[in-house]
């Protein structure tokens, strides 16, 4: 463990162990990425609201295991909407797979994040994705190094912060899209305003993502008047129909 890891959350503290033992890919992959900034400007062109919206089997602030066919999971979100889709990849505590993500990537045409707790380089290696989720407080001094490997390999990453210090970080290095997570993984609490904060340091020519805690319409308002792009939405599209779940969160 490492100091500032005397923080988190336990659940948090046995993502990260089991994160930094799990292999890496054996050879180096390079990936043809569909765009997400053309799939962003696709859905506004129609009125609608960008979502990103998350498979998310089970994870450590759900009450259960949804064990729908995550593909059919995958398709209902694009028909009710999504403009691409997060599938968790972490095995031992999010239910995840990379045979999930490598199936729903088949399935669909939309672009598809990997969500995963990545923590060196040849972790890129593992599965293909159009986008790769980068954790700007675990990866800490490799981010840049880590931006730059993952945008080798075609990868298009999505760099998550929740903190100024941590979106300076993520400013600084050659990412072209940022997420703002409204949730503390130190303490797993959720607080909109996390977002309201931090996105006016945000430029106008990064693609800003707010991650986490939307559940309503009223959210989805807050979240785009302080100037999101795109939303990132799990629990609240897994929760029921996931189609209509999605539809609605994404016609304001
Ligand atoms: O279920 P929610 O509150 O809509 O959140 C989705 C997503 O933002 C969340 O799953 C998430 C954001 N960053 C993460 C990092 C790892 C695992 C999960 C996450």
């Amino acid at each position: 463990m490492n100091a500032s890891e005397g923080d988190l959350a336990p659940q948090v503290r046995s993502i990260l162990s089991a994160a930094r033992a799990r292999p890496g890919g054996e050879r180096r992959l390079t990936v043809d990425a569909r765009s997400f900034p053309a799939a962003v400007e696709a859905t506004e062109s129609e009125g609608r609201v960008p979502l990103i919206a998350e498979v998310k089997p089970t994870s450590p602030t759900t009450d259960g295991v949804r064990d729908d066919d995550p593909v059919e999971l995958a398709r209902e979100m694009v028909a009710g909407g999504a403009t691409a889709l997060s599938v968790l990849t972490e095995p031992e505590h999010f239910g995840g797979s990379t045979d999930s993500l490598e199936r729903i990537r088949d399935a669909v045409d939309v672009p598809v994040l990997r969500k995963d707790f990545v923590m060196n380089e040849t972790q890129l290696d593992v599965v293909e994705s159009d986008l790769i989720l980068l954790i700007a407080r675990f990866v800490g001094d490799d981010l840049s190094n880590l931006v730059d490997a993952a945008k080798d390999r075609g990868f298009q990453p999505l760099v998550e912060v929740h903190t100024k210090d941590e979106l300076d970080a993520a400013l600084a290095t050659d990412a072209d899209i940022v997420g703002i997570n409204n949730r503390d993984l130190g303490k797993l609490e959720v607080d909109l305003g996390t977002f309201e904060d931090l996105a006016s340091h945000v430029p106008d020519d990064v693609l800003l993502v707010a991650e986490s805690g939307v559940k309503t319409a009223d959210d989805v308002r807050r979240m785009r008047e302080a100037g999101a792009d795109a939303l990132l939405v799990g629990t609240a599209i897994m929760d029921g129909d996931v189609r209509e779940n999605t539809r609605n969160l994404s016609s304001l």
